[in-house]
This record gives C-alpha cells, sequence and structure tokens, in this order.
C-alpha cells in the first residue's frame, strides 16, 4: 500500500462551539508527519473528538489555520474542503456510520468499486481484511445484526482500504477487549509504516504507548 505523503499542520488554531461557548482550543499549534501514528489523550471533555472533527475538515476553526500538504484547507470553500475529505481522509468514528440498508459487503465494497476494482476482485479484498481483522460474520448481513464492536472494525476496513493519506480514529478500541484492541491498533499501525499518517485519539495509556508519540490535551 502506498500513500501521499502529506503533513497535517495546526497553526494558532482556535475553536469554540458558539461565540459565547468555552474555548475548547486556544492558539493550539501542531504538527503531524507522514509515517507517524499518534495519540491524542486527555480527560473527558477536553476536547479531543472536537479536534478530530477540526482536523478531519468537518468543523471550520473559530480562527487560525490547518495545512493539508500546502493547501490551507481555511482558504477553502465547503465544497473544495468536502472533496478533500473524500480523497484524503479516512475516518473511524464511534458511530461507525455504516449505511444500515446495505449489507456490510455493500457497505465496504463502495469504494473499490469507485476506484475501478472489479465486484469478485472487490469482494476477495473485503473477505481477506475482515479476516485479517477477525471479524466472523457473513458479508451479506446488515449493520444492525452486527456487534458494536464488529461494526467498528467493518468501519476500520473501510476507511483502510480507501487507502486514504490521512486516518483518523476516534476511541477505536472503544468497544473492543484486549485481543481485538491489539488486531485493530496493528491495523492502524500498519497503515502508518506503511507511509500514512494517522491519529488516534484514545483514553488507554496501552494504545498511547503504540503511538510514535502522545499529544495530551
Ligand atoms: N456540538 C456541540 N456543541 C456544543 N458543545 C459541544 C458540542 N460537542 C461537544 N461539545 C462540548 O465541547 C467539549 C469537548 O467535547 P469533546 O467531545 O471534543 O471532548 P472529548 O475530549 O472528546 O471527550 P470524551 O473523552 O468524553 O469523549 C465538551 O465540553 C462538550 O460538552
Amino acid at each position: 500500500m502506498t500513500h501521499s505523503a502529506l503533513t497535517l499542520e495546526v497553526r494558532n488554531l482556535t475553536f469554540s462551539y458558539q461565540r459565547d461557548s468555552p474555548v475548547i482550543l486556544d492558539r493550539w499549534s501542531e504538527r503531524f508527519e507522514p509515517g507517524t501514528m499518534t495519540a491524542i489523550t486527555g480527560r473527558s471533555g477536553r476536547g479531543k473528538s472536537t479536534l478530530l472533527y477540526l482536523l478531519g475538515l468537518m468543523l471550520r476553526p473559530t480562527s487560525g489555520e490547518l495545512w493539508v500538504g500546502s493547501s490551507n484547507a481555511e482558504a477553502m470553500s465547503d465544497a473544495e474542503r468536502s472533496r478533500m475529505r473524500a480523497q484524503l481522509f479516512g475516518f473511524i468514528f464511534q458511530d461507525a456510520a455504516l449505511d444500515p440498508t446495505r449489507t456490510v459487503l455493500d457497505n465496504i465494497t463502495e469504494v473499490l468499486l469507485y476506484r475501478g476494482s472489479s465486484r469478485p476482485q472487490a469482494r476477495r479484498r473485503v473477505v481477506e481484511l475482515l479476516t485479517q481483522l477477525e471479524v466472523d460474520v457473513p458479508i451479506d448481513r446488515r449493520p444492525g445484526q452486527v456487534s458494536g464492536g464488529q461494526a467498528q472494525r467493518i468501519a476500520l476496513c473501510r476507511a483502510l482500504l480507501s487507502e486514504p493519506a490521512i486516518l483518523l480514529a476516534d476511541e477505536p478500541t472503544g468497544n473492543l477487549d484486549s485481543e481485538t484492541s491489539r488486531i485493530v491498533i496493528d491495523a492502524v499501525r500498519a497503515h502508518a509504516d506503511s507511509g500514512g499518517l494517522a491519529i488516534v485519539v484514545t483514553h488507554s495509556a496501552e494504545v498511547a504507548a503504540q503511538c510514535d508519540r502522545e499529544v495530551r490535551l
């Protein structure tokens, strides 16, 4: 797997949800390099998920800049940001955001079909990766018929198959036992080792220890 090597850089970022609500990030600066996996840690309510939404171009900061490679995302239109999000970012968020009306297979394969894989090729890749992630469910099931931890790994499978330059994960091991957590973190680790950039919000010291560095909010 190869990724376009992109640095993500935040400069003097300030954010509050509303004008009169508490400031969650105050002139915050940080740089995330390709080929690395960073843990974002900190007490509950400190703004870890909010930071991930900002980094993933889902929220705009109150002030400050976010650079994705050589592009300043704050200078871009909403449409340009959406395009960039679809092309460069992969997300593993707490509400796995699978389409409940479609099968596990269809939820995952779309990205591969879109990129020109044949249906049998796409199916093979999906089955291979689900097996690696130890998701032992029939691929014609719907998301409502799998467990929370399985849904999370199905979302991880979808995110990894799109080969995003930047992978953002919000508590990807939150619902998982320690053995399954290890499988998930190994997969995120492999993404970073192959040149991708991974940022993982976590409350787990064990997960943070497997990252290259920890940024505490
Ligand atoms: N949509 C929103 N509108 C207003 N305030 C919000 C919104 N979402 C989150 N907040 C507030 O922003 C703060 C940061 O929330 P956030 O979810 O980013 O924290 P967190 O560090 O990820 O927490 P946790 O570890 O509990 O998941 C909290 O005080 C939260 O109540």
